[in-house]
């Protein structure tokens, strides 16, 4: 029993629901709460927490209409919107990659709560069975906790590396050794041997031809090749690594070669599968060539997953360069790899082309994670350098939708602490870029080719301007394709783009956009003013917002003849 106000509710759990459901009833007054989806006060919800949350939210005397439905909200958004308010949200999304170091459902929480908005799974390591459980933990976080974790398979894809340096972990290449590079198996370690992935490795490649480890970490020239084996001496000594990566290249150019390779192999297609049947939310395909690719991929889910999962294109391949506009307009995402794209090409050309494709993702409306080293140093230690610092706010600058953590989460010891570097950063230059009024600068989106795209499209773009000039507090967007609140993103306001959508797998895919807070309710209206009564009603209840906070109210519903009362317009209203 719980006591707020002149009100008296009680709270059960009738037998014929099942246990993700709660009833508060007074006098003849009733309303059913989902658990997974209401109120928390600190951390996992129970029967004891949805009571502890009525008698110190003063929810009860405060519920506006008794048929009101859920808000699924994650719960460390939530935490922070009451503590900072809604200017104080950060805008860049953060991705972990999960690795041996973060794996268990506790380490998992700590990123979640450390503000992890998505976490990426890498295939090129550990068995099917690994990152099923992975997948599960975090959708049982989800459900338990009521984060909102987005799931993105990264598919290993084909590519030449190291499998094995004779056991060891790591393995220093002297200057003029020689060493031997072969596709065969042995049994026991060999000195100076290196095993590669692949049978073809050698395809292709001649005697003089320059024999790059990881960009750079050592280099050989190839002095003899017999069959696929290459005898190499080492010409720039340094570190062997496991699953480095090898590159050939012939007059300062790398020799055209993994053209056979295809883009998605039989391990990826089983890969994909296994991100279908466990309902991932999107899919990265590694060592993009093409847009084809990217369209066969999008055929195939549309056949054969109930879900709709969105498809990131990796830039890491000098040939994905040379077709980006493509590549970005078939995907629904893009990440920038500069991993393994600065194998391909030179270091000094990743700052431009990380720019350039960010640049192209804002302007066709595509969400960009820039990724890879972003405090590679944090793997070891416990602080950033302030280079990596100064990249990381330089991604941030450049406006990117998100950034994303690999070894520092997946394998280093201070993974938790690499996510708040990222969080503190992101902050400070998103208020940064508000106060010199950087937003302005950007160019609006133009995509629009029909009639209705084209006012969508207008409506969003005005209604950005219009939010920024009167300084509202956020925006709200009601979406089912969650098309809108990507429009709306990007222009990045300097409010927040509450998105809220009854799809489900719309609320995950808007996590990666900059500036979209995605909201889950019950159910959508084709009429405008419910969706705003049962919204501003929402938050109100939840005490997420305060009298006099101002909200600019986007909608895209089209009036029809059975509902000529919807609109579609812009609205500003005061929330109390
Ligand atoms: N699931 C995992 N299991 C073991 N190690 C992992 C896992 N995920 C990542 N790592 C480790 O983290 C480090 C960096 O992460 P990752 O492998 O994702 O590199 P990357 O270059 O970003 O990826 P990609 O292989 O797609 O180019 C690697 O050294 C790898 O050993
Ligand atoms: C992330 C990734 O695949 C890379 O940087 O190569
Ligand atoms: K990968
Ligand atoms: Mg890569």
């Amino acid at each position: 029993m719980a006591a707020a106000g002149a009100v008296i509710w009680t709270l059960s759990r009738p037998n014929h629901f099942n246990n993700r459901f709660c009833q508060l009833t007074s006098g003849s007054s009733s309303v059913t709460l989902r658990r997974s989806a209401v109120f928390y006060p600190n951390g996992r919800r129970s029967k004891f927490s949805v009571r502890a949350a009525i008698i110190l939210d003063d929810v009860a005397t405060s519920l506006p209409s008794l048929d009101l439905k859920p808000l699924e909200l994650d719960v460390v958004l939530e935490a922070e919107l009451r503590e900072k308010g809604f200017l104080g949200l950060r805008k860049t999304k953060l991705v972990c990659t999960v690795g041996p170091a973060c794996s268990s459902l506790e380490e998992l929480e700590r990123l979640a709560r450390a503000g992890m908005n998505v976490a990426r799974l890498n295939m090129c390591h550990n068995t099917r069975e690994w990152h099923r459980d992975v997948i599960r933990n975090i959708k049982k976080l989800n459900d338990d906790y009521g984060f909102c974790i987005s799931l993105m398979m990264d598919t290993e894809g084909s590519q030449t590396n190291m499998v094995d340096i004779g056991g060891a972990s790591s393995v220093k290449a002297e200057d003029g050794s020689m060493w031997l590079f072969t596709t065969k198996k042995s049994d026991s370690p060999r000195a100076f041997t290196v095993q590669a992935n692949y049978e073809g490795f050698a395809e292709g490649v001649a005697v003089g031809d320059e024999l790059v480890i990881d960009a750079g970490m050592a280099t050989f020239e190839v002095v003899e090749k017999v069959g696929s084996d290459l005898t190499c001496r080492c010409t720039d000594p340094g570190l062997l690594l496991p699953r480095a990566k090898l590159t050939f290249w012939r007059d300062g150019k790398p020799v055209g070669r993994n053209l056979t390779l295809p883009t998605l192999s039989t391990k990826d297609w089983d890969d994909i599968n296994l991100g279908i049947s466990e309902e991932v939310d999107f899919i990265a395909v590694s060592l993009v060539k093409d847009a084809s690719d990217i369209k066969h991929l999008k055929q195939y889910l549309l056949a054969n997953s109930l879900k709709p999962i969105r498809v990131l294109a990796k830039i890491e391949t000098l040939e994905s360069l040379h077709n980006l506009k493509d590549i970005v307009d078939a995907s629904d995402g893009i990440m920038v790899a500069r991993g393994d794209l600065g194998v391909e090409v030179p270091l000094e050309q990743i700052p431009t082309v990380q720019e350039e494709v960010t640049r192209i993702c804002r302007q066709l409306n595509k969400p960009v994670i820039v990724a890879s080293q972003l405090l590679e140093s944090m793997v070891e230690y416990p602080t950033p350098t302030r280079a990596e610092v100064a990249d990381v706010s330089e991604v941030v600058r450049q406006y990117a939708d998100a950034l994303m953590l690999s070894g520092e989460s997946a394998i280093g010891a201070y993974g938790e602490k690499a996510l708040s570097v990222l969080r503190v950063a992101s902050e400070r230059m998103e208020l940064w870029s508000r106060e010199e009024n950087r937003q302005s600068l950007l160019s609006q989106c133009q995509l629009g080719v029909s009639l209705s795209n084209r006012i969508r499209e207008q409506i969003c773009n005005s209604a950005v301007d219009m939010a920024n000039n009167l300084s509202v507090d956020a925006i709200f967007v009601y979406t089912r394709t969650g098309e809108m609140a990507s429009l709306l993103s990007c222009n990045r306001p300097n409010p927040p783009i509450f998105a809220f959508t009854d799809k489900n797998s719309t609320r995950m895919g808007l996590n990666l956009h900059w500036g979209v807070m995605p909201l889950g309710v019950e159910e959508l209206s084709d009429n405008m003013e419910d969706n705003i009564s049962k919204s501003f009603d929402l938050v109100k209840c939840r005490g997420l917002a305060k009298s006099g906070d101002v909200v600019l109210v986007v909608s895209d519903v089209v009036p029809t003849v059975a509902n000529p009362s919807t609109f579609q317009a812009i609205l500003v209203r005061n929330i109390g």
